[in-house]
């Protein structure tokens, strides 16, 4: 928990992620003549290109050599992160009409690494690789697919339609918004939170209703859900706006009555008192009924 030392698997996750961001590092560092104007050039020269190859293998080599089995597994995935992340940083301060999706790299790549070090903190016994949330399911990686294949086609076809504007930047901070929220919810909840639902108590489980529990039942599914829905406003997806609302609403209210089942359970009379005095915090969602 929080205060004690932070486990092995999260300091590597560190270094690692620090290790792929580097890649930052490159275009400031190497020059590639006066041809370059803008930081984005970078990406696009060929030079640019061969460098940030070079600098992924010669990293990537690195980690292999001094970490093995499971610990270079954590290692290459917070590298790939930190590396996501870096050339989202890339594109978004560079002068270029791709800066919406730099910062949805950033977004997300962010989201997935934070998810990893946030459970190192607060619930070391629960971390694994799952804890990236990487292979959270089919759909979610679907989803993730078509909204790249929307911006590129819709960038393609309608470029005016992709232009940075005032709705960007609402996606962006309900981006911010999202992953604040649902990263406090997991520093309060500390160890009581886990990214797979319990069906049986442990003895330390115990019921938590202070902190932003306090605003919303569900804070940090309020926080995913907004989340989502930003980086598609973000990206100016029109598809993938209403398609990620439907299913986030559909995949949360599905979530949130399988999760009450079980902390009535657990936690009887306390849970059905906090229920009625605190809400789930997710449109149009209320959670298990429960017949009095
Ligand atoms: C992925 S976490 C989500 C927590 C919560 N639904 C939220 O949105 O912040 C799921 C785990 O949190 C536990 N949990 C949910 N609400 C809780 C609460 N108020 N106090 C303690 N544990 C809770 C559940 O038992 C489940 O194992």
């Amino acid at each position: 928990m929080a205060g004690s030392k932070l486990v092995l698997e999260g300091r590597i996750s560190v270094i690692s992620f620090l290790l792929g961001l580097g890649v930052i590092l490159i275009p400031l560092l190497v020059k590639f003549g006066s041809h370059i104007d803008w930081i984005f050039d970078y990406l696009t020269d060929v030079n640019g290109k061969i460098a940030i190859a070079v600098y992924i293998s010669v990293i990537n080599g690195f980690l292999l050599l001094i970490y093995k089995g499971p610990l270079y597994r954590v290692a290459v995935r917070a590298c790939f992160l930190g590396f996501t992340f870096g050339c989202g940083l890339i594109i978004s301060l560079g002068e270029t009409t791709w800066t919406q999706f730099g910062w949805y790299m950033c977004s997300l790549s962010f989201f997935h690494y934070s998810e990893y070090l946030v459970t190192a903190i607060i619930n070391p016994r629960s971390l694994s690789l799952d804890s990236f949330l990487l292979n959270h399911s089919v759909e979610y990686t679907l989803a993730a697919v078509s909204s790249w294949m929307e911006f590129t086609v819709e960038k393609l076809l309608v470029p005016e339609l992709k232009q940075l504007n005032w709705i960007c930047f609402i996606g962006l901070l309900m981006v911010l918004c999202g992953e604040g929220l649902r990263k406090a919810a997991m520093l309060t909840a500390g160890s009581n939170f886990n990214h797979i639902v319990q069906n049986e108590k442990a003895q330390t489980h115990v019921l938590v209703t202070s902190g932003v529990y306090a605003f919303f039942r569900h804070p940090s599914y309020v926080g995913w859900f907004y989340w989502s829905i930003g980086t598609q406003i973000m990206l100016f997806n029109p598809l993938c706006m209403l398609a990620y609302t439907l299913a986030s609403w559909r995949f949360f209210r599905e979530r949130v009555e399988e999760e009450e089942i079980s902390l009535i359970h657990f936690f009887g009379e306390d849970y059905i008192e906090y229920k009625k005095k605190v809400s789930t915090g997710l449109p149009f969602i209320s959670g298990i009924r429960i017949n009095s």
